[in-house]
């Protein structure tokens, strides 16, 4: 069984406008109004505030158009195949590619500064083009989420797409759950969620539009 949170449902709650449509520069709510904090056990958690960027239709396009995405290849067993979403890595002194993005990194590194203990740094950028994009199960391990706990802070614009989260055999128990992350909603993993739980952005037989996902980490975690 999974359970389901549908970030739109909370949109009403905040007594927020929702953003108007069309060419209204971003800008962001108050990071902690409509914050859920939810623990998925062994010492994970995951954060979620629906509608944090606001008027980001601009800043979506300008990110599909600007960024130079790149399609990548990876060995799979005997095979190559190509990576199911398009893909750019800004290191942590490389200019990010829109000062939107800037300004989240820094809201998101004061907000958790005391729990985090340390900034947010680097920024990886995916780009869904349709529902058969897509990445696999997994744990952002490379680096000290193999063995510390951290946080990975994600942004999502354009079309809503569900991350879903299941238990590591043998380092958590627990049902699956999954959120569905919406045009400018924020959902940070955090604790010890990179090395017991796997996340996942499955594919989809709807008809599903380009999502981008913006994740931010501290230096070394990927
Ligand atoms: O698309 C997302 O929001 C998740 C991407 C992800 O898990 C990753 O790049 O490590
Ligand atoms: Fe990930």
């Amino acid at each position: 069984m999974s359970v389901d949170f549908q970030a739109s449902l909370f949109d009403d709650l905040l007594g927020e406008p929702a953003a108007p449509v069309g060419g209204a520069p971003a800008g962001f709510g108050d990071l902690a109004a409509g914050l859920l904090r939810h623990r998925l056990g062994a010492g994970a958690w995951v954060d979620v505030r629906p509608g944090w960027v606001r008027g980001a239709d601009e800043l979506f396009a300008r990110l599909v158009r600007e960024v130079p995405w790149r399609a990548e290849r990876r060995q799979m067993y005997d095979r190559v195949v190509d990576v199911p979403r398009l893909l750019k890595f800004y290191d942590a002194h490389e200019p990010l590619p829109d000062p939107v993005l800037a300004q989240a990194r820094e809201r998101l590194s004061a907000h958790y500064a005391e729990e985090l203990g340390e900034p947010f740094t680097t920024a990886g950028l995916c780009y869904y083009r349709d529902g058969r994009d897509s990445v696999t199960w997994h744990g952002d391990r490379i680096g000290r989420s193999n063995r510390h706990d951290t946080m990975v802070a994600i942004v999502s614009l354009g079309d809503a797409r569900r991350l879903s989260l299941r238990p590591r055999p043998g380092h958590a128990t627990g049902e699956p759950v999954s959120f569905l992350v919406g045009h400018g909603d924020l959902l940070v993993m955090g604790g010890s969620c990179q090395r017991t739980w796997e996340h996942a952005v499955l594919k989809s037989t709807r008809p599903v539009g380009p999502r981008v996902s913006i994740q931010f980490r501290p230096h070394n975690v990927r």
